[in-house]
């Protein structure tokens, strides 16, 4: 556990603070050309220090797309996209001692323990520093105020994107996900077309079908039963909904209301992030 007793005493102020801190911004560090033509001149929330890559941060509820979009904006910045329930599942697939145990949790919908989760982040960017990365999105951490705290503690994160969706949306989403056990992305079969009520607008979801090479290997996450996904839920709200107000009580939360499905909510977000000028719009939405 040398790599989490590095994270932990990192967040205690010591010497591996600086270490952690230099994983994220070593080698190579500078600012991707597409925030520098932005600008980012807008709310102080996405300012990005000149000399390194941007450390933002993806929250949002079991099947809002926190990894759809993570992983275009990782591949629009050129910054990796590192995502803890990925990490969770590689190391289930590992059978390494822990891995009946971490199973069992997850199946269940509960969250691991924040040593667990602190040990496999720390590795991975450990790993990736050594690789020469800087900067990353994290996608489904921190997902509680303590690891919230730690990370605060450890490093600078600029901007925090907070993914929204109607909780009728979220369960549709989560039972239509399929995953291809080959390349790990995601797809989804659910055809989603919610009208409006009561003043909150309609929503259309296309589904996500798989490029034929990934048709025949679709598998569906244990996790993601309509049961589990409800406890998902449920945990989401009492541990990590506190983690929206801790952002954005330091001003780093920017909340953002998905108006439907890829084609419309990619361009809008990127607009949101001030990450196109006027002529790029067109093109971002194709
Ligand atoms: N930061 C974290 N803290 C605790 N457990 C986590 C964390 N990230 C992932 N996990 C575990 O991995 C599971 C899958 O994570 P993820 O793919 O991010 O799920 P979701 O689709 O619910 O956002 C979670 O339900 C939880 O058991």
């Amino acid at each position: 556990m040398a790599a989490l007793n590095r994270f932990v005493r990192a967040a205690a102020g010591t010497a591996a603070r600086r270490a952690m801190s230099a994983v994220a911004s070593e080698s190579g560090a500078r600012m991707p050309a597409s925030i520098a033509r932005a600008g980012l001149a807008v709310p102080e929330v996405r300012r990005v220090p000149a000399e390194r890559n941007v450390q933002w941060v993806f929250l949002g509820c079991p099947g809002v797309g926190k990894g759809t979009y993570a992983s275009r904006l990782s591949q629009f910045l050129g910054v990796p996209h590192i995502a803890t329930g990925d990490l969770v599942r590689k190391e289930l697939s590992s059978a390494g001692p822990l891995a009946g145990q971490l199973e069992e949790i997850v199946n269940k919908g509960k969250l691991l323990p924040d040593e667990v989760i602190i040990d496999l982040l720390s590795k991975r960017l450990e790993s990736g520093g050594a690789k020469g990365e800087s900067g990353f999105i994290l996608d489904g951490f921190p997902r509680t105020i303590r690891q919230a705290e730690i990370l605060e503690g450890v490093m600078d994160i600029d901007l925090v994107v907070n993914l929204k969706l109607r909780e009728e949306v979220l369960i549709e989403k989560c039972l239509g996900r399929r995953v291809c056990n080959e390349c790990g992305k995601n797809f989804n079969v659910a055809s989603i077309n919610l009208k409006g009520e009561n003043g909150r607008p309609g929503i259309s979801m296309a589904p996500l079908p798989p490029p034929p090479q990934c048709a025949s290997k679709l598998i569906t996450r244990a996790d993601d039963t309509e049961d589990v996904v409800k406890e998902r839920l449920r945990v989401y709200h009492e541990l990590s909904e506190p983690v929206e107000e801790f952002y954005r009580s330091r001003g780093k939360l920017l909340e953002f209301d998905l108006p439907g499905g890829i084609p419309e909510s990619w361009p809008k977000l990127l607009q949101a992030l001030n990450l196109v000028d006027h002529d790029e719009k067109q093109s971002a939405a194709a």
